[in-house]
């Protein structure tokens, strides 16, 4: 059985960028940045007032200072007239700051009566000046490629002047969930139908990480079954199958998938729950093969196919697995050979300001109710040792 870390490393060593499109700004939100993002603006693109007041040179705005209001400058509307000295222009937040002025003394500070303005405090060298190219000048990256945008990156690209952003298309990953018995969700159930939870949970996770999952048609557990639900492969960047991947009579999906062209990679990993993974290409298509149970097919969505997912997006992914310092909230038994990923709650702990994680008694593969209550991930090493509460321990968060 491969290790965890290797087979990462052996799945995204064969992935890159599946290419780009351009989208509109609005909907580039959530999207992955493909190119870097250079400002075509300077913000602010002139020096601006941060306050409604008077534009005047430093020198002459002392406190007791009658200064002749020369105009006026609305934001939008710059004035044409230079500050000279003992003069002074009437400006607002946003306004362009007029030649000659080097400060703004707020209007609070000011009695203006008919064209003249008394100061009632004295203005300091660029007091209230946002000065030209303050928070980014033309020309500044302003984003890496590989950045998944948010909100607040789409406001800075809006303000760096840009309509149109390149991201990374979304990669199509085609879910194949198979077995005789799964049926989708709300069909006749016979007394021992299983509802297609698998492929349900798996695609909503990778719609939400920036793929676009496509269902392809639920296989039964024959070969001309699975081989016309693989006929529609073609087009996919990635394909994932669900079930059928162990050591059954009726686990066909490997047998068939090789008659289709499968170049397998690996199958069987040391991870619980996870152990039958497998990986490979079909053709030219990256495909990893995922356990049925559902809580097995969502642990290795995390750690396999999220991060192949990133990868068709063009974002570097460390092979190893990033996990956060934790405590442990219960007692844990010896490992075996196989790494586990245990399914935890999370709370604080009062002093060392660290979360707690406390592993659920079950951790049975098929229980989705347990998964759903679960915040973390307990990860354990293989052949880790018994370990007590409030001992060290590295978990992951579950989306
Ligand atoms: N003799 C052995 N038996 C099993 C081994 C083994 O090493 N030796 N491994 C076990 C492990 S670990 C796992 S995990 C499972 C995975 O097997 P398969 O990938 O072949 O999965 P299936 O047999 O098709 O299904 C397992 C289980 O999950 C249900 N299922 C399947 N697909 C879905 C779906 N899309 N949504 C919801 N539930 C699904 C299915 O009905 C089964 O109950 O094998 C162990 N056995
Ligand atoms: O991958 Mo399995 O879930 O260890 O039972």
């Amino acid at each position: 059985m491969l290790d965890v870390a290797v087979a990462r490393a052996r799945i995204l060593e064969n992935l890159s960028s599946c290419g780009s499109e351009t989208v509109s700004l609005a909907a580039a939100c959530g999207r992955v940045l493909a190119q870097p993002l250079t400002a075509n603006l300077s913000n602010p693109p002139v020096s601006v007032s941060s306050m409604d007041g008077y534009a005047a040179r430093a020198e002459d705005a002392l406190v007791g200072a009658t200064l002749r209001v020369v105009g006026e400058a609305p934001a939008g509307h710059p004035s044409p007239l230079t500050v000279g000295p003992g003069e002074c222009l009437r400006v607002f937040t946003g306004s362009q700051i007029p030649a000659g002025a080097d400060c703004i003394v707020i209007q609070e500070n000011v009695r203006q009566d008919g064209t003249l303005a008394t100061l009632q405090a004295a203005g300091r060298l660029n007091q209230f000046i946002r000065h030209q190219g303050q928070d980014f000048t033309a020309g500044q990256t302003l984003l890496p490629a590989g950045k998944t945008l948010s909100a607040r990156d789409i406001g800075l690209a809006a303000a760096a002047g840009h309509i149109w952003l390149p991201v990374a298309r979304r990669p199509r990953v085609g879910i194949l969930a198979t077995g005789d018995e799964i049926i989708l969700p709300g069909e006749p159930a016979k007394p021992d139908s299983i509802v297609n939870s698998g492929a349900f949970m798996v695609s909503a996770y990778l719609n939400s990480i920036g793929a676009e999952a496509i269902l392809l048609p639920v296989a039964r557990d024959n070969a001309a079954s699975l081989s016309a639900s693989i006929a529609h492969a073609a087009h996919l960047d990635l394909l994932v199958t669900i079930g059928g991947a162990s050591v059954g009579t009726y686990d066909l999906v490997q047998q068939t998938l090789k008659d289709h062209g499968l170049s397998l990679d690996f199958w069987k990993i040391a991870m619980r729950p996870g152990k039958p993974l497998m990986s490979g290409k079909l053709g030219n298509t990256p495909m990893i093969g995922l356990p049925g149970n559902p809580v097995a097919a969502m642990v290795c969505s995390l750690v396999f196919v999220a991060p192949a997912v990133r990868a068709l997006m063009g974002q570097h992914i460390g092979t190893e697995l990033e996990t956060e310092a934790a405590i442990l909230g219960a007692d844990v038994g010896e490992n075996d050979q196989r790494q586990d990923f245990m399914r935890c709650t999370l709370s604080l702990h009062a002093e060392k300001g660290l979360p707690v994680v406390t592993p659920f008694p079950s951790q049975d593969s098929a229980q989705l109710n347990i998964l759903a209550q679960s915040h973390a991930l307990l990860v354990r090493a293989p052949f880790a040792p018994a370990e007590k509460t409030g001992s060290a321990c590295r978990m992951i968060r579950l989306p």
